[in-house]
């Protein structure tokens, strides 16, 4: 236990220094905002400083002229006592309202300065937090939870923007504030200035250990809004299955705990702040009492004057004032330093998979590809795929077959590189993925998943994020060629109607026509389908295996499937079951061979022959003519 309190003590500062650090080049690039509102902060401190000295003059020179005989040590004394009193009395009093005036100007720049110097900062720290989560690879984002990743770029950010202005600036003024009042205590009187001071040890032990209660409580309270939001954020995306399942209760229980957890935190948190207030207020009553019991014993005995008493009283007010706020402040620079560490985190999470030294930019692939002994696994524990070896010439087509979790999707998505082997290479005619540039390879590689998602934007956008940049024309080639073209010119804006989130306005055939036509517009040399007609009816079934010959027309590709019935025309059927490839040749080669692939197929022939209609299936036909829209736009 105070091993642990020792450790989150001592991870405090180190905390919000290392966020400083990480964060230095944006600061830099701040500069003179920074200095313009430092500036400013200092001309503040200093017009506070002099606050309550008109008020000593006027008690000191005009209201009890005769206890100010030993107030000779300032410069301007001998000169004060030569003006008359009504002249220095409106001197002093214009000088109140002129000390009160340059202050409020001084703020005002101090605030605006750092105001602004702060959103800039935080724009750019924010987008480069939005474009490094972008770069994360699939095995990060696998793991977090997309509602907490979100809360990090938007609330955490904006925590850090506000607590920069809102507590950072003034805790900056108030500090140095309380250093200028206690020099020039001492300068007029050290033994009342070591009274004031006394309660020093007291105020910073509260707040020290105050403040590191509040900030593990603040870390859990930001934990439960993490996990609340991540529930949310995963339930409303996936609300057709959570209706169809009836996991409203279920879901709104776990939403319930987390809402709970985080709204206790923040309750708690509040407590502690309050009671860290409460305490400093009791500390300034007592040094007042203490100092005003011993300035007006030195008062009668003319060692201060009535008007340094005013000083003093006043100073212990004003310092003691942002040593009251210096509490509030601890606690929402601790509330930032969390958040600030969470946003760290993520910067500092060096994405696995990202351009190796010396990457070359790829040439166009003619797209032979070979399997080199390839290893995989997704968790050190348990290897998905084993040895995996294989060679696909250019142009032919790949099936990859067998039970369900066996890791043929993880195998093709070794080939985009979302994840690196352990062992073992892959090869794209005849060089090693990893020599060239991520974004070279990818672009030559098309994908059509089994429920492709499209993002809320028009449908040509839609369409042109398979190649960024894209011709109308060849926008509507890519349509015409994916089937999608007639129904695209039924939707009420034809190419420019809206699709809403995910394309939820469309039918999953049409999704997935729109998918093709994406994958269509990158002319890649490599396609991936993994089970592109899987729950489709055989209408739009039909639709999009006519689109999916015509884009993997001569093209090599990977087609992932567990209808044997769309594979059997295949160059290389690799039949994989529990990461291995168990067997290995065309159609008729696996079916001599008798074995697993053969048994699977005879029980699903068994099941067609039974009775099922078969509509028309993807199958690869060997020189079939299928193909009259390729040549159009290439
Ligand atoms: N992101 C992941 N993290 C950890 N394990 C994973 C991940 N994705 C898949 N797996 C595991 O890897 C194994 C292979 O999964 P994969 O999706 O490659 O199989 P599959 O043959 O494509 O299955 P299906 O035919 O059902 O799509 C499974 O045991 C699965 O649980």
């Amino acid at each position: 236990m105070r091993r642990s309190d020792s450790k989150s003590i001592r991870a405090a500062l180190p905390g919000l220094g290392r966020i400083l650090k990480h964060f230095a080049p944006q600061l830099r690039k701040q500069k003179w905002l920074l200095i313009l509102s430092f500036g400013s902060l200092l001309a503040e401190i200093v017009l506070h400083l002099l606050e309550p000295w008109p008020l000593k003059f006027i008690f000191d020179y005009i209201l009890l002229p005769n206890a100010s005989h030993k107030s000779h040590h300032l410069p301007i004394a001998a000169a004060l006592s030569q003006l008359s009193p009504s002249v220095l009395l409106t001197s002093l009093v214009a000088s109140i309202v002129a000390i009160a005036l340059l202050g409020a100007a001084a703020a005002y720049f101090s605030i605006v300065g750092m105001a602004l110097a702060a959103t800039n900062m935080l724009t750019e720290i924010r987008t480069d937090l939005y474009s490094h989560l972008q770069r994360l690879s699939l095995a990060f984002h696998n793991q977090a939870k997309t509602g907490d990743l979100i809360t990090r770029v938007t609330s955490d950010i904006e925590r850090l923007r506000e607590v920069s202005v809102m507590a950072v600036l003034p805790l900056l003024a108030n500090s140095l504030t309380l250093v200028g009042m206690i020099l020039v205590m001492f300068w007029m009187n050290w033994e009342l200035a070591l009274i004031a001071i006394a309660i020093f040890p007291w105020f910073l032990f509260s707040t020290v250990r105050l403040t590191h209660k509040i900030r593990r409580v603040v870390k859990m309270q930001r934990q439960g809004e993490g996990a609340m939001a991540a529930t949310a954020a995963e339930s409303i995306s996936a609300i057709k299955v959570v209706k169809a399942l009836s996991l409203h209760e279920m879901l709104e229980r776990v939403f319930f705990h987390y809402n709970r957890k985080s709204l206790r935190a923040s309750n708690k948190a509040q407590q502690l702040s309050a009671a860290l207030e409460r305490m400093v207020e009791l500390l300034v009553g007592v040094a007042t009492a203490l100092v005003l019991w011993r300035g007006v014993y030195l008062v009668l005995a003319k060692i201060v004057t009535p008007g340094d008493l005013l000083v003093f009283v006043n100073y212990l007010r004003i310092a003691f004032k942002p040593m009251r706020q210096l509490a509030k402040y601890t606690g929402q620079i601790a509330k930032a330093t969390a958040s600030g560490e969470r946003v760290l985190d993520i910067l500092n999470t060096v994405p696995d998979i990202q351009d190796s030294k010396g990457a070359l930019e790829a040439p166009p692939f003619l797209g032979a590809i070979r399997f080199e002994n390839v290893s995989f696994a997704y968790n050190p524990e348990q290897l998905i795929l084993k040895n995996i070896s294989f060679e696909v010439q250019p142009g032919q087509q790949v099936a990859l077959v067998g039970p369900s979790g066996g890791g043929k999707s993880t195998l093709v998505s070794l080939l985009l590189r979302l994840y690196d082997p352990i062992t073992g290479r892959i090869l794209i005619d005849g060089h090693d993925l990893r020599e060239y540039k991520l974004q070279s390879l990818r672009r030559q590689i098309s994908i059509v998943l089994q429920d492709s998602i499209l993002f809320s934007g028009t449908v040509q956008d839609n369409i042109s994020y398979g190649r960024l940049g894209a011709r109308f024309k060849e926008i509507e080639w890519a349509a015409r060629l994916a089937n999608a073209h007639d129904f695209i010119m039924a939707l009420p804006q034809g190419y420019a109607t809206i699709l809403g989130e995910r394309g939820a306005n469309l039918s999953g055939g049409q999704r997935q026509r729109i998918a093709i036509a994406r994958a269509a517009i990158r002319h890649a040399p490599i396609v991936i389908l993994d089970e592109p007609t899987t729950g489709l009816d055989n209408e739009n079934e039909r639709a999009v295996s006519e689109a999916l010959q015509r884009l993997t027309y001569k093209r090599t590709t990977f087609l992932i499937s567990h209808n044997l019935k769309t594979t059997q025309s295949a160059d290389l059927i690799l039949y994989i079951e529990n990461g291995q490839i168990i067997e290995q040749g065309t159609h008729t080669e696996l079916m001599r061979l008798n074995g697993r692939y053969a048994a699977m197929y005879a029980i699903q022939d068994k099941s067609d022959l039974s009775g099922k209609a078969e509509g028309r299936r993807l199958s690869w036909q060997k020189g079939s003519d299928s193909e009259p829209l390729h040549s159009h736009c290439e």
